[in-house]
């Protein structure tokens, strides 16, 4: 079922989340890890749908949608939570249809659920047309996942922290990209677990104003430092990795724990030539060539 021509109130785009670095800086008491990490979101992504119902209902469709739970879903677990926050103020939150557009593989390492889940908040904000102090609805997302406050932003950031403590990026521009993923899912408990070092250097941002040329010399000095334990953990990164390289990236790194790995490029077009190159030689691979959002976009314009 698309949400397309289904009279949706809300469609509310769930772009992919990209860890352009992310380096592990320090470990809390509770055993949640430390991390810098530099972020942007893409074009390509999920989506979450909404209209009004009878009762609550949940339906999914989309390439990776047969991957996921109907009753266990981030999605929901959002709806019910902010419903919750809402009946507290005595706010009505009436029933509603949610319809999840999954075009994301999932375990990837591009936040998918994290994706959803946020543009479930946002889209239930504004269907619920509900007064909710953006601190709590931040507090909220956190609960939901240490990715979902980035998500709710939806723009370029730098996150700190586990990823609750976010600094809006103006300056990052938009970057045509390719993401690949071996679909082999990636478990994030286990590639912490096999960290071998867990204060690392943090992030070194360029100046304020800086050109994409700046960013993109910037990024070349930053790890991924959950990629070691990901490839030992997962060997086909090698090989996606091996791959991008051949398609003459600027930049080529594994995004959150993984699987997924992108390439920069200079321009759309060579991005989506190395697209096809690279569905031609695996099929079997989730290939896609899309663009960052830059600083200034809104999320909406998705
Ligand atoms: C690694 C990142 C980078 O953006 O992305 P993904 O690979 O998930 O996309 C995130 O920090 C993932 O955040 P999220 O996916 O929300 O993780 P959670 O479900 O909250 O945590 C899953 C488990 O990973 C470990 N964990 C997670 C985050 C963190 N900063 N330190 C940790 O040690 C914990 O064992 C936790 O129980
Ligand atoms: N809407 C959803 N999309 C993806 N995964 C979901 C969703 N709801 C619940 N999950 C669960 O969350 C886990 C993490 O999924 P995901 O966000 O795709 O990982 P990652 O952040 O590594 O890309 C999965 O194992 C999946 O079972």
């Amino acid at each position: 079922m698309a949400a397309d021509g289904m009279g949706f109130a809300i469609t509310e785009p769930a772009p992919a989340k990209i860890n352009l670095a992310l380096h592990v800086v320090g470990q809390r008491a509770d055993g949640y890890h430390l991390l810098d990490m530099l972020v942007t979101f893409t074009r390509f992504g999920d989506r979450v749908s909404i209209a009004p119902a009878e009762t609550d209902r949940f339906t999914i469709s989309g390439r990776f949608a047969a991957q996921l739970d109907n009753a266990d879903n981030l999605v929901l677990r959002a709806r019910d939570r902010l419903r919750g926050a809402l009946s507290a103020r005595q706010v009505a939150a009436p029933p509603v249809h949610l319809h999840l557009e999954k075009n994301l593989p999932v375990a990837s390492g591009i936040g998918g659920g994290s994706a959803d889940a946020a543009a479930a908040l946002r889209g239930l904000v504004r269907h619920w047309t509900a007064a909710i102090p953006e601190r709590e609805l931040a507090d909220l997302a956190l609960e939901l996942g240490a990715d979902v406050p980035m998500c709710l932003a939806a723009r370029p950031l730098v996150a700190r922290g586990i990823g609750e403590r976010i600094t809006l990026l103006q300056t990052l521009p938009s970057f045509a990209l390719v993401l690949v993923n071996p679909l082999v899912g990636v478990a994030t408990p286990e590639i912490f677990r096999r960290l071998s070092e867990r204060h690392n250097p943090p992030l070194a941002l360029p100046e304020r104003g800086s050109s994409g040329a700046d960013w993109l010399a910037a990024m070349s000095g930053m790890r991924n430092d959950l990629e070691a334990p990901a490839r030992l953990l997962c060997r086909e990164i090698e090989a996606v990795r091996a791959r991008l390289e051949t398609t003459a990236p600027r930049l080529v790194r594994m995004s959150g724990s993984g699987a997924t790995c992108f390439g920069l490029y200079d321009t759309i077009e060579m991005a989506r030539d190395a697209a096809a190159a690279l569905e031609d030689a695996h099929p079997d691979w989730f290939v896609v060539a899309t663009q960052t959002l830059d600083g200034r976009q809104d999320h909406g314009a998705a």
